[in-house]
């Protein structure tokens, strides 16, 4: 066949006729949680407290579920001040998500009874330890996976299959950017973020012929209560790593993160890095729609080159660290 330009040319305006058609037609249309009742785990603090905020601003009945009952109540007095509506019900349970599947099954049911089915599940409860492989308790390793994992999976466990039947329902599940290639001192807490992951990608497939969609939350470091606690632990290796990926403001997170629920979309990220790093480190991510499918399969090669250069610079971060730790055993033992 001939080389002919006006080939090029013509599928180039296809391609770019369809882009218009689709950014400005077919715009995906939220839904609305307007009068729905919204369930929001962690929603006493971070994130947690301003995804809470957010739904009670768009007229939802919002439940938060945390454990310390103090913080849970000062997040609630938080939540009255954007009250929409005089019959907007809002209110909190104190429970440990982590705990006995039984007991979060009957606190749920419980709140389904007094405020109406559960339409979307924001599952944000969590929390990070950080620290080398060896400096991590076994306590704590096993704290992690309960409270961040089986919180998640306990919570999610009971909403979805009663969503499924109803042919309708949202669940959003909270992970990380450490859930996207491992990093130096988040062992077994990426463990736990990289089980939601696995989690959230299955559930996207099983529920999408049921009306549910799920959203994989993935932030990267965000300045909460959490943060500043898990800071104490951290390494400084880890810090200067994560830190690359900036600091976000929750309520930043939370609003990108409903956002993304409530049209739907598979992945919720705030800011360039954490996209870059979603697409190098997503491998085969559900389907997300033709044009955010396709343009990770495009970028996902000559990002990988970008990616590999980023590891070579986190590892000159982790030998500088180490010879600097060596010369300071040197001092210490003259
Ligand atoms: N901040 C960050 O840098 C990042 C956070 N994330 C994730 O985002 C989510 C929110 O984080 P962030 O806002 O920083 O966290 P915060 O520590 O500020 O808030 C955590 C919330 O979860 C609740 N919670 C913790 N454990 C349990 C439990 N066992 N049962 C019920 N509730 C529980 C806490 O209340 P209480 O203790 O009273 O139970 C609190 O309401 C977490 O899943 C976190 O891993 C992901 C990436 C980065
Ligand atoms: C040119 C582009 C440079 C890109 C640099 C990318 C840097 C890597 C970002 C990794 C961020 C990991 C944050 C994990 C946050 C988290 O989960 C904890 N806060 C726990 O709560």
């Amino acid at each position: 066949m001939e080389f002919s330009w006006d080939i090029i040319v013509s599928l180039g305006l296809v391609v770019l006729a369809h882009s218009i058609v689709y950014v400005f037609v077919m715009k995906k249309r939220a839904k609305s949680i307007d009068g729905r009742h919204v369930v929001v785990t962690g929603g006493s603090s971070g994130i947690g407290v301003c995804l809470a905020m957010e739904c009670v601003t768009k007229g939802a009945h919002v439940t938060i579920i945390a454990r310390d009952e103090k913080r849970l109540k000062a997040a609630v007095d938080q939540l009255e001040l954007v009250r929409q509506r005089a019959d907007q019900k809002i209110q909190y349970r104190s429970l440990d998500i982590g705990g006995d599947y039984e007991e979060v099954a009957r606190v749920l049911a419980e709140t389904e009874e007094t405020v109406g089915p559960i339409y979307a599940l924001l599952n944000c409860a969590g929390m990070a330890i950080c620290g080398v492989f060896e400096e991590v308790s076994v306590r704590d390793v096993h704290k992690l996976m309960n409270v961040n994992f089986f919180g998640s999976y306990n919570c999610t466990r009971h909403v979805l299959p009663k969503m499924k039947r109803a042919r309708e329902g949202i669940i959003v599940i909270t992970s990380s950017q450490a859930a996207m290639f491992g990093i130096y001192g988040y062992g077994p807490y990426a463990a736990s973020k990289y089980a939601l992951r696995a989690m959230a990608e299955t559930i996207a497939m099983e529920s999408r012929e049921h009306g549910v969609s799920v959203t994989l939350a993935l932030p990267c470091d965000t300045n909460t209560p959490g943060f500043e606690e898990e800071e104490k632990s951290k390494p400084r290796e880890t810090k200067i790593i994560s830190g690359g990926g900036g600091l976000l403001k929750p309520e930043d997170m939370a609003k990108a993160i409903l956002q993304d629920a409530l049209k739907g979309n598979f992945i919720s990220t705030v800011g360039a890095e954490s996209w870059l790093i979603t697409m190098l480190g997503g491998g085969l991510l559900p389907w997300d729609g033709f044009f955010t499918n396709l343009l990770h399969a495009l970028v996902i090669g000559p990002l990988r080159l970008v990616g590999y250069g980023l590891h070579k610079y986190f590892n000159s971060i982790i030998r500088k660290c180490a010879k600097e730790d060596r010369a300071g055993d040197k001092v210490e033992s003259k």
